[in-house]
């Protein structure tokens, strides 16, 4: 007879982060996505699975988080709590030894962004306001002053329209060609004003913002791409453009991959429906575009992490 007592316990997969694509409208051009973190505990007979190493009545968790993909699939996902539902009750339902099942959910909001031509049905940004900030050095010597704007934490996706393939294969390269990928990324951009723009008194910063960002987002969501370096020399082409006063741009752009899920085992075909958001690793470009002539004066060496 043992002394210690076995209280509370549950178990399951934690943190399964999954990204629906639903494909809507004239040749389902049109779509609606869904990014989710689910998380799943299972309380119920257990007690042999911590006392003895018995596993009789142990689901793995690994199945658990098969589980969250397939029914993703085969019942898609109506809202975080629909889903959760649907997912308690399966657990609890499909195994006599699982009494209770515990689902939780977070949602992460996506808007569209909204720009003038049809890439507002694939692409989106991520709900919530970046950080701006600004680094400003006025030299009492020379009378420099150099201004640097920026922004963080601004997350896009475009659910189609980027592609990669043609790329080196070595004796290392295990990554299958893509035609049709998720392309997502977390945006930090560094632009250097011109010394004209930086010393005129009524220039209008706020603005200069809003137009940098704006033509960042319309680049990204407007260029079909082939890759995110491809991806990163549009955005900071379009800026250089269309911002008269902006003289170099510099963006850090982690490609925040999104895996196709395997669901054949299950029975069930994924038509680029149901991804698996990985947040480590990470590919991370990195870039710097200036107007011809111009020293570029924007840090190289900061350190940017997803
Ligand atoms: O857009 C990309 N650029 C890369 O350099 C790269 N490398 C990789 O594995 N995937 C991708 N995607």
């Amino acid at each position: 007879m043992s002394k210690h007592v076995l209280a509370q316990n549950q178990y399951g997969k934690a943190e399964n982060r999954i990204v629906t694509i639903t494909r809507q409208g004239n040749e389902g051009a049109w779509h609606e996505i869904r990014d989710l973190n689910v998380s799943v505990a299972l309380r119920g007979e257990f007690r042999e699975v911590h006392l003895t190493g018995d596993n009789g009545n142990c689901l793995p968790t690994d199945t658990t988080k098969n589980t969250v993909y397939a029914f993703a699939k085969e019942h898609g996902i109506a809202s975080p709590e629909a889903f959760a539902i649907l997912l308690a009750k399966h657990f609890v339902h499909a195994q006599p030894v699982i009494h209770e099942a515990q689902i939780r959910v977070e949602e992460f909001a996506w808007d569209r962004v909204s720009v003038p031509t049809r890439a507002e049905q694939h692409s989106f940004v991520r709900k919530g306001q970046e950080v701006r900030t600004a680094q400003v050095t006025y030299n009492g010597h020379t009378g420099q002053l150099q201004v640097v704007s920026s922004l963080k934490e601004l997350t896009v996706m475009n659910s189609t329209n980027s592609e990669f393939h043609g790329f080196i294969k070595d004796r290392y390269t295990t990554l299958q060609e893509a035609y049709d990928r998720i392309l997502a990324t977390k945006v930090t951009a560094r632009w250097a004003h011109s010394a004209t723009a930086a010393g005129e008194p009524e220039f209008d910063w706020d603005r200069s913002y809003r137009q940098v960002r704006r033509h960042m987002l319309e680049a990204f969501a407007e260029t079909y791409s082939y890759s995110l370096q491809q991806t990163l020399n549009a955005m900071a082409e379009r800026v250089l453009d269309n911002c008269g006063s902006v003289n170099e741009v510099r963006l850090n752009l982690p490609n925040k991959h999104h895996f196709l899920v395997d669901l054949e085992p299950f029975g069930l075909k994924n038509d680029n429906e149901v991804y698996y958001a990985a947040d480590r690793m990470y590919g991370l470009i990195e870039g710097t575009i200036h107007r011809d002539g111009v020293q570029p004066v924007i840090a190289t060496s900061d350190w940017i992490t997803a």
